[in-house]
């Protein structure tokens, strides 16, 4: 697999006030090239941390990190023009309009000044530059710091918690620009404690708790992966579910009752269906029950003693799930 980013074994402590905090704790993760990759994980995870040892913004203790192949951050320099990055809410002069704080930028960095159209139609703020910022909302705010990132055209995109405090529609503004940003062949490597957000727009995911890493893949495959609990079930319906319940457990199934359905935890609907006719009892309905990355992330996170913070981060999907 060709990967954008790539870190080993990477390992950051905090001293503060005397006592030290563990923020990332052998982290190894890999985003693969092209395509949105969302860094999943509760709130105080290390999902900043890494993104700031990433950047070069703070030194990790030990372990490695590369972007593009090159080591960081020693070899920062030699990429540092591929990425673009928002960790903090970026600066613009509230008089300016959206199109001279960006002239203004592309200036100092040394972009043409042909790319201050170009990102403003990436960003679908073209009818908007010659608004001020200050009469911006929060998603088009959010979306011109965007564009202020794409004006050296990067490879990579690294955008921490974009939708951090934004209203339904700014939210779907934001998750259409890294979607078409994403079909264009960048990277978009964009972090979130919000499931729903990430289940979204993300094409691949790394799941972090408590600084290192909990599950990694294309969402689709974390999706269905065996072993969590609430993926790969059905719900049976069935004219005697207590019976059912007691053939189908006998035969080593989990289930639970769910009113007069079984939810049975199986890959495979049909020998369910076998079990069942086997003992005289036909299903009435068979529905296999879709998992959502919340199941999956919850499962994950329960072994790993995440409970409360897991439940925090279920407790925030309604605030992306909304548009
Ligand atoms: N500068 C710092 N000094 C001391 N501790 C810090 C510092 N920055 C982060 N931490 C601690 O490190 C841990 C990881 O924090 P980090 O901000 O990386 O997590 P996060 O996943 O980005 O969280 P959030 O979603 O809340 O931003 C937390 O316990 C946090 O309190």
């Amino acid at each position: 697999m060709d990967v954008a980013v790539r870190t080993v074994n990477l390992r950051k402590t905090y001293l503060s006030r005397g006592s030290r905090r563990v923020a990332v704790t052998g982290l190894s993760m890999a985003v693969p090239l092209g395509g949105v990759h969302g860094f999943l994980g509760p709130n105080g995870s290390g999902k900043t941390t890494t993104i700031r040892m990433l950047l070069g913004l703070v030194r990790a203790d030990s372990g490695t990190a590369e972007v593009f192949g090159e080591a960081v951050p020693k070899r920062l320099p030699q990429v540092i023009d591929r990425v673009g990055a928002i960790v903090e809410s970026p600066k613009f002069f509230p008089t300016f309009t959206a199109r001279q704080n960006l002239v203004l930028l592309a200036g100092a960095i040394g972009s043409p000044r042909h790319r201050v159209d170009e990102v403003l139609e990436a960003t679908h703020l073209g009818d908007r530059g010659r608004d001020r910022y200050s009469g911006f909302s929060l998603g088009m705010k959010q979306r011109l710091a965007i564009a202020a990132t794409l004006l050296k055209d990067p490879d990579l995109l690294i955008f921490d918690e974009p939708t951090n405090g934004l209203d339904p529609a700014g939210i779907r503004e934001v998750r259409d620009t890294m979607r078409s940003l994403g079909a264009e062949g960048k990277t978009v490597l964009v972090s979130s404690h919000i499931l729903a957000e990430v289940e979204q727009v993300a094409d691949t995911v790394s799941i972090i708790g408590h600084g290192s890493l909990l599950a990694e893949g294309r969402v689709s495959d974390i999706l269905g992966g065996a072993g969590a609990s609430g993926v790969g079930q059905v719900r049976v319906g069935v004219a005697s579910p207590d019976r059912a319940a007691q053939v189908l457990q006998a035969e080593g199934y989990t289930l639970t009752r769910d009113d007069a359905y079984l939810m049975v935890g199986t890959d495979d609907p049909s020998a369910v269906t076998r079990s069942l006719a086997g003992h005289g009892l036909y299903v009435s309905e068979l529905v296999p029950v879709r998992a959502d990355l919340e199941s999956a992330f919850l499962a994950l996170t329960a072994g790993e003693g995440l409970g409360g913070e897991a439940d925090r981060v279920a407790g925030g999907r309604s605030d992306g799930g909304a548009s």
